[in-house]
């Protein structure tokens, strides 16, 4: 049915918009690979318009893989609508979440957002997580600023999978300065070696972001003193707005093997427990 982006344009395929179909409305900021905007498609549903910068991104690589990102639907995923290849830049559009990205809503809200409130979040995000674990999708740039707030509160996970089509060294190299080492676990800093458990360890960075009311993990250290402090062990400290038992979750992600972490799939159980036991 065409009722839905997500099947719009029958003269195009289904991941394609027709871009007559679209209006810009405001700019909402500035993304990794350029200029996002608040948009409406058809007239009626307000959307979010990625424009993708001219060499910001390896397009053909991407809109091969969006046919399958169309596929992932999940209410704590921020959905993609389609593309429009047709012209340059390259449209990317998605769902609208109204509050904006969850890092600035925290930094935004810092003192007014209850310890359930922030534990919610983080249940929202491993929500989104465990089916993208479900379904075989590495995440591979999970981090408080790739997820985004609704009018209702409800946290999504953004741009999943997206890290594998940047043309930036400085993002791509583990050395680069945009590579986020701060979330990356050992065997991703070391050897690039993602999998559903390196997306759990930065999920337990994401859980300190949260806790933390949106600081900046290793707020003063480097990149590589970042990679000595977590290959001698050290790990981030519990925030104090974190009980212990909070802590214990976040801290579990954090185990040097991948296979000492967590699945998406336990964490969902513990995170709930942990909210029932308040
Ligand atoms: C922290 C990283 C970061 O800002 N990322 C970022 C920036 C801009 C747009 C997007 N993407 C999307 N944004 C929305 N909604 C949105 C709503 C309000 C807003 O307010 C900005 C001014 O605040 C006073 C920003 C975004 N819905 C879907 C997106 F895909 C991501």
């Amino acid at each position: 049915d065409c009722s839905s982006p997500a099947r719009a344009g029958f003269s195009y395929e289904e991941w394609e918009l027709n871009p007559s179909e679209l209006t810009f409305m405001k700019e909402l900021g500035r993304g990794q690979f350029g200029v996002v905007q608040l948009g409406k498609w058809k007239a009626t549903m307000k959307v979010a318009i990625k424009s993708i910068n001219e060499g910001a991104m390896s397009e053909d690589d991407f809109i091969e893989e969006a046919k399958v990102m169309m596929k992932l639907s999940h209410p704590k995923l921020v959905q993609l609508y389609g593309v429009c290849t047709h012209h340059k830049p390259l449209y990317v559009v998605t769902e609208f979440m109204e509050n904006g990205c969850l890092l600035n809503y925290l930094r935004q809200r810092r003192g007014k957002l209850s310890r359930d409130v922030l534990l919610s979040m983080c249940l929202d995000v491993c929500e989104g997580m465990e089916y993208l674990e479900r379904n075989g999708f590495i995440h591979r740039d999970l981090a408080a600023r790739n997820c985004l707030v609704n009018a209702e509160h409800i946290v999504k996970v953004s741009d999943f999978g997206m890290a594998r089509y940047v043309i930036d060294d400085e993002y791509i190299s583990s050395s680069g300065a945009k590579f986020p080492v701060k979330w990356s676990s050992p065997e991703v800093f070391h050897f690039k070696k993602y999998s559903s458990k390196s997306d759990v360890w930065s999920f337990g960075v994401l859980m300190w972001e949260v806790f933390t009311e949106g600081k900046m993990p290793f707020e003063s250290k480097s990149n590589s003193e970042v990679v000595r402090e977590i290959s001698q062990g050290n790990r981030l400290y519990r925030p104090h707005l974190a009980s212990q038992t909070v802590y214990q979750v976040m801290y579990s992600c954090w185990h040097e093997k991948p296979e000492g972490r967590p699945t998406f799939a336990e964490l969902i159980e513990t995170l709930t427990d942990v909210t029932e036991m308040g």
